[in-house]
């Protein structure tokens, strides 16, 4: 099947049909996410972690990787912003799933029989609550996914999981049933997810939208994290995001990774990331791409695009023309 590319977001594909990694097997929540977006021709490539689906975009065995990026329950998700941050790669678009889990069990299965639940660490997080209540004293077995413990659970091999908490469309998909569904420690939890490609042209700005970087701070120098803040404050840029991650150089160094709301088209976003390279010894773009809530950026007065293409006005009428007014 042959795919238009023109709406698909990120830079075109070499086609006929794209081709998408993600975090695998299929029936994850990272699925779901990806069928926001995908064309109903893509063709798809299960990965086991984060870390290979976004290397299948590096070596060009894949067109775009979708992965999970932050969860309204648990936080960012480290792998993924840890692997982005090695570069080389930008978001294109994100989605946002509704997250619940169902827990399913092989048929027949008695509910004193379940011992050793399988399950993502995050998708754990996110049920600590319900299972110390209902399986209190069960253990957790991480998996790869949430997928992948229904697959472990369902297949022939002798596995020491009883149970898996799994998206409910894992359930049937590994034949597999589901003793509770609905399973959440707090109702109404989502998980954001991106699609990232190889850097291309930058998906135009619509008024809301989101720019992501991961920004380093100097070592050891006073004032250091208020210097960075003070970039994107004086021009009225906002942060949706920001987390610290160990800089990978011992105690003490810190990478931020930060959602700015804005493009890095528009004038006040792009004197913020001037001053931020300005200011630390390293600054990644990750992307510039259309917020999936539609929420447009505030801006406040002085620091629209009109604003500074008028102060730049001003700014050359002294240069060149010698106003002094
Ligand atoms: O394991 C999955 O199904 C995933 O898509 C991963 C993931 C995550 O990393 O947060 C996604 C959504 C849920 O929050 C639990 C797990």
């Amino acid at each position: 099947m042959t795919q238009e590319p023109t709406n698909f977001p990120g830079p075109p594909f070499a086609g006929p049909e794209v081709t998408i990694s993600f975090l695998g097997p299929f029936g994850t929540f990272t699925e779901q996410a990806l069928w926001q977006v995908a064309p109903a021709g893509a063709k798809l490539q299960p990965k086991t972690s984060v870390g290979q689906a976004l290397e299948a975009v590096r070596t060009g065995e894949a067109d775009r990787a979708v992965v999970p990026i932050e969860n309204s329950i648990e936080g960012g998700v480290n792998a993924t912003i840890d692997a982005l941050s090695q570069g080389g790669l930008v978001i294109v678009c994100e989605m946002i799933v509704p997250v619940s889990f169902s827990f399913a069990v092989r048929p027949g299965t008695r509910k004193e029989d379940v011992k050793f639940i399988g399950t993502h660490p995050h998708a754990w997080a996110q049920c600590r609550g319900w299972v110390e209540e209902n399986f209190p004293g069960a253990v957790h077995v991480p998996t790869t996914s949430t997928a992948s413990a229904a697959e472990l659970l369902g297949g022939t091999a002798d596995v020491s999981i009883q149970a898996a908490l799994c998206n409910a469309v894992s359930v049937e998909r590994y034949g597999l049933e589901a003793m509770y569904q609905d399973v959440a420690d707090n109702r109404g939890a989502v998980t954001r997810f991106v699609m990232v490609s190889l850097p291309g042209a930058i998906p135009p700005k619509t008024g809301a939208d989101k720019t992501t970087v991961q920004v380093k701070l100097p070592d050891d120098e006073a004032g250091a994290l208020l210097t960075m803040l003070e970039q994107f404050s004086a021009r009225g840029v906002n942060l949706s995001r920001i987390e610290s991650r160990p800089g990978g150089d011992g105690l003490g160094s810190y990478a931020f990774s930060i959602d700015i709301a804005g493009h890095v088209q528009e004038e006040r976003v792009k004197a913020a990331l001037v001053g931020l390279y300005r200011t630390c010894p390293e600054v990644k773009f990750l992307g510039s791409y259309p917020r999936v809530d539609g929420v447009r950026a505030q801006v406040r007065p002085g620091t629209s695009d009109d604003d500074f293409g008028r102060a730049w006005e001003w700014m050359n009428s002294v240069l060149f023309e010698g106003k002094a007014d």
